[in-house]
């Protein structure tokens, strides 16, 4: 007589495009190291996703598309959760964790635009798409002569209204591009000088409940310790600025070697005011450097510029 014995894993996912990208590119990791198991995907939705028509600033931010995600594995429904990084609240509720962070896609946000080659060849006055006040302000403070139209969707919903002709050019993240097999519409590449990346951008990260060993286990070979040394460095800055999830902030950290320098920057939304410095130190200290840079832009000011922005939220 024989017992099948089979490993049941499920995946709690949104159902966005670039979402269940992530879970399945999940799944399929999984399923490689561990042939023995079934990974399933549990798609929902999200409070995010039903609230599509008010700008994100003003509903209280990220948090929104990952409660039902926690839920599900609070209740034993599902067991592990992918995320965007860039999208993962600092905090986590009582008995979940971010157990494993992937290895980072292209961090850059990406110019998009279907005259446009470039950001510099946008002629005065152009409208440029994005709902991030990190992009808006950065794109502002180089160019304050283009208007910024606020953008929200799914990647595939916001490439339609640029196709539309609402926009001149959009700005999305590199990384939601070529994930989803569309590189092609990448017009331009934007350099961390002309706009630094949100904190986790590129970076898929997994949560699971904290007691759950097995899971653990099975997460183990996905993990990345680079991406996680950069990342946890960007969200350590993130967290002692108390920023939210719709800031005016960037946070970009590197690795050589055994050195990391991390660049961070908060800026007015008019981009009138730009607070950007950087640190380098070892990647054992990278939560330290995190802590420290965010004090150094405490110390120029960016205290008043986010009360400014939470205000007029
Ligand atoms: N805020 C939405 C979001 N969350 C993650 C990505 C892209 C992929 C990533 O950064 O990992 C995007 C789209 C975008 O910013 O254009």
């Amino acid at each position: 007589m024989t017992t099948a014995t089979k490993t049941v894993l499920r995946i709690a996912t949104r159902k966005s495009a670039l979402a269940l990208w992530q879970a399945e590119f999940v799944k399929a990791e999984l399923e490689k190291f561990h042939p023995e198991l079934t990974v399933e995907l549990v798609p929902m939705s999200t409070q995010g996703d039903k609230i599509l028509d008010t700008p994100l600033a003003k509903i209280g931010g990220k948090g929104l598309f990952v409660k039902e995600l926690e839920q599900a594995m609070l209740d034993g429904r599902a067991d592990i959760a992918v995320h965007s990084m860039k999208d993962v609240p600092v905090e986590f509720p009582e008995g979940l964790a971010l157990h494993t962070i992937c290895e980072r896609e292209d961090p850059r946000d990406a110019f998009v635009s279907n005259i446009y080659k470039t950001l510099d060849e946008l002629p005065k006055g152009a409208i440029v798409g994005t709902s991030s006040l990190r992009r808006q302000c950065q794109i502002k403070a180089l160019r304050p002569d283009l208007e910024i139209r606020d953008l929200r969707g799914n990647v595939n919903t916001r490439l339609a209204k640029l196709d539309d002709g609402q926009y001149d050019a959009i700005i999305l993240a590199a990384a939601g591009l070529i994930r989803l097999e569309m590189p092609e519409r990448i017009s331009d590449f934007i350099d961390a000088e002309t706009s630094l990346p949100a904190n986790g951008q590129g970076a898929v990260g997994i949560e699971c409940r904290m007691d759950d060993k097995a899971t653990k286990a099975f997460l183990a070979p996905l993990e990345h310790n680079e991406t996680r040394i950069r990342v946890l460095a960007e969200r350590a800055m993130n967290r002692k600025l108390q920023g939210g999830c719709q800031v005016p902030i960037g946070a970009y950290a590197e690795v050589e070697g055994d050195n990391l320098t991390l660049r961070g920057l908060v800026g007015a939304i008019d981009g009138s005011v730009i607070l950007q410095d950087s640190v380098s130190g070892s990647v054992l200290q990278a939560e330290q450097l995190g802590e420290q840079l965010a004090d150094t832009l405490l110390g120029l000011g960016a205290d008043k510029i986010l009360a400014e922005v939470y205000r007029d939220a």
